[in-house]
């Protein structure tokens, strides 16, 4: 008769159950957010995200010397101008020469060339009105000028020697721009292009706006972050992120946003996908192992194995110090 039914056999033992794993978390697909102060001796603890700092560019390379010597294989960078009057309605600091981004990017490129550096690309760190873009009169995102400008500043990191640029801005038609500045400018052949296509509007990024100070000062990112419960949008905006050209597609959150992995994945089955385990996520793996609810470690190992399960090969991740720790290979 039929005995097919009994499979316990197939992962009794702890190698049969990796075996049945299709990808296995490992310190190469671990990228790790930094937040990159102006003020270059700084390291303040960020209270809303447990062990986690912004730094000056002072502070970088003794952070970071231990780390990649633990096997850190590549790091995303967001700058945060906290140098009064920086900020301005088109965020001009964004691509500043003398910022921390640029800086950051020249340092690290120099003192660990075996580290992969991404770029995040974004206008709300330096606009003084903390939106992704440049605003009409009536507060909505101007396109093109937004596109424009997001465009720029992207090249201006690839100029710096940023390996990857990840536009997170969530604008309308800014990966074509991207990639065909980035042609234009003849860097393209070394500078990938990763795109937050997939990226959500919700409650998960308040860790983050209180590290970077980029919380909006009227409204909300409704109008240009997805709906949470647009699954078509999402569908719709990874597939024509292909098309215009991304290297990588990016789903953002990750822990409550699977399906969009795995959408992501069977749209772009020839792309590497990424997903970003936000601050808010984060910050709840924390806070729920501080209240008892489990142990850190396995909470955060099945988190990050239900992320690779949905479809994704990268993971941008908060927890990147410890996963190095925890993780053999
Ligand atoms: N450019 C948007 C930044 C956005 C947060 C926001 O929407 O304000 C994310 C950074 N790419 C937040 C990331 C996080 O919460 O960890
Ligand atoms: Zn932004």
């Amino acid at each position: 008769g039929e005995i097919s039914s009994q499979l316990h056999g197939g992962y009794s033992h702890p190698l049969a159950r990796a075996w049945q794993a299709e990808r296995q978390l490992t310190k190469s697909m671990l990228i790790y957010p930094l937040f990159i102060s102006d003020q270059d001796d700084e390291e303040t603890l960020i209270p809303s995200l447990p062990n986690q700092h912004r730094r000056g560019i002072n502070r970088l390379v003794a952070f970071l010397e231990p780390l990649v010597h633990k096997g850190l294989r590549s790091v995303i960078l967001f700058g945060v101008p906290l140098t009064p009057g920086t900020k301005d309605q088109l965020g001009t600091a964004a691509d500043d020469p003398n910022g921390p981004v640029v800086r950051s990017i020249r340092l690290i490129r120099q003192r660990f060339p075996q580290l992969y550096v991404v770029a995040d690309v974004c206008l709300c760190e330096y606009t003084s009105h903390g939106h992704c873009g440049i605003l009409r009169d009536d507060g909505s995102l101007n396109n093109a000028m937004s596109v424009d400008r997001i465009s720029d500043v992207a090249v201006a990191y690839a100029q710096a020697g940023a390996h990857c640029v990840a536009p997170s801005d969530m604008n309308d038609g800014r990966i074509r721009a991207i990639k065909l500045k980035l042609i234009e400018e003849g860097v393209a052949h070394r500078v990938m292009l990763m795109s937050y296509a997939a990226k959500f509007s919700g409650c998960l990024y308040g860790p983050f706006r209180d590290a970077a100070g980029s919380c909006p000062s009227f409204g909300d990112r409704k109008c240009y972050q997805l709906p949470p419960g647009g699954r078509g949008l999402a569908r719709r905006a990874i597939v024509r992120d292909i098309n215009e050209g991304a290297d990588v597609i990016m789903v953002k959150p990750a822990g409550q946003y699977l399906d969009i992995v795995s959408d992501a994945k069977e749209l772009g089955k020839d792309l590497p996908v990424a997903a970003y385990q936000v601050s808010g996520e984060y910050a709840m793996l924390h806070a729920a192992a501080k209240a008892g609810v489990f142990d850190l470690k396995s909470a955060v190992l099945e988190a990050h194995e239900s992320i690779l399960r949905a479809g994704a090969t990268i993971i941008v991740t908060y927890f990147t110090p410890e996963l190095l720790d925890w993780l053999g290979n």
